[in-house]
């Protein structure tokens, strides 16, 4: 069976199709194969593992689970669900459809590719919520964070708190381009033990470059600094225009940069309710052709299997070789 290598926006998966197995892996199985494959030396950068199922909810043609670096299970991948949402469109001919994720079923939609051999897709990232418990964020006195201080964490920042579903904290610096350390160190402390966030969270720093144009780093729970995170630049446009908003509208494209390219985000609100649509690439990088007993076996050994890469990035490849010569 093929295990498939891909990314959005350079946020690195491998996607399984376990509706291709004849017996699907347990969760523990799923924790122990995603570190393993992060830790193959053959793989490149391995941000996490898609796992795609079939749906209980009718209204889903799939469902979607999402494993970080380190074996922990997240309830939401933005960059993920698009490249989920390619490999759905492509086996099932559709441009427009539902995926059932552990919190709500999504609608994802297939865009104009962003250039020859680039498919683009959006997707819907819901539910947000604003309330702490959601987030996992204690110790705080407090029912919401949005641009508050928080002092214990880093006292000349201001802090807002979102759960997209799953949790991040956001801050908006002058200039990013020096922050880098000062992400890591926080994002590791948030990530280890301690009185605020128990089961960890997505830190994400912003520089506005404009208006409706902002620059967005993340380091991840569970798995550290990405090219870029999904939910992460989602969540931090809402922060745009909530703190910003002479600078950032609802229903209006927001072009997210990142270190590993670019995203447009679109912040919509219904009644008392925000949602985001993200849009961006949904590249097939290659795919890993092994046995379904190499996948249930926890101590496989992946250092022998190679990486076959997709004719849409050997392309970019040999063209990049070709111009670099
Ligand atoms: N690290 C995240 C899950 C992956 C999210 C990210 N890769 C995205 O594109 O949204 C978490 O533990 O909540």
């Amino acid at each position: 069976m093929q295990l498939l290598k891909v990314h959005g926006s350079l946020n690195q998966f491998f996607l399984l199709d376990q509706t291709q197995l004849q017996q699907p892996l347990t969760s523990t199985q799923l924790a122990q194969l995603v570190q393993n494959l992060a830790q193959a030396p053959n793989f490149g950068l391995v941000d996490g593992l898609l796992v795609i199922d079939q749906p209980s909810d009718p209204e889903a043609i799939a469902q979607m689970r999402v494993f970080n670096a380190d074996g922990s299970q997240a309830s939401m991948c933005g960059n993920g669900l698009r490249t989920v949402a390619r490999y759905l469109a492509d086996q099932n001919h559709l441009d427009q459809f539902q995926v059932q994720t552990p919190q709500q079923t999504l609608q994802v939609k297939r865009y104009p590719d962003l250039a020859p051999q680039v498919p683009a897709f959006g997707v819907e990232i819901s539910p947000v919520s604003f309330a702490l418990p959601k987030i996992g964020l204690t110790n705080v006195n407090a029912t919401e964070l949005i641009n508050q201080p928080l002092p214990e964490l880093d006292p000349q920042l201001t802090f807002t708190a979102i759960a997209v579903p799953n949790p991040h904290l956001i801050s908006f610096v002058d200039d990013l381009s020096d922050q880098e350390n000062r992400l890591v160190a926080l994002g590791q402390r948030l990530n280890a033990p301690n009185p605020y966030f128990p089961d960890g969270v997505n830190l994400s720093f912003a520089q506005i470059l404009a208006d409706q144009q902002l620059f967005v780093q993340t380091f991840e729970r569970g798995v550290g600094l990405t090219n870029a995170c999904g939910t992460g630049m989602s969540a931090t446009s809402l922060a745009f225009v909530l703190t910003y908003p002479q600078q950032a509208q609802l229903d209006k494209s927001i072009t997210v940069y990142n270190p590993g390219g670019l995203v447009q985000v679109k912040v919509h609100q219904v009644q008392n309710r925000y949602w985001m649509e993200l849009i961006g690439n949904a590249t097939i990088m290659g795919h890993l052709t092994l046995s379904e007993a190499t996948l249930h076996d926890s101590n496989a050994d992946f250092t022998q299997i190679k990486l076959t890469l997709s004719p849409e990035v050997a392309t970019y490849e040999q063209r990049a070789t070709k111009y670099r010569n």
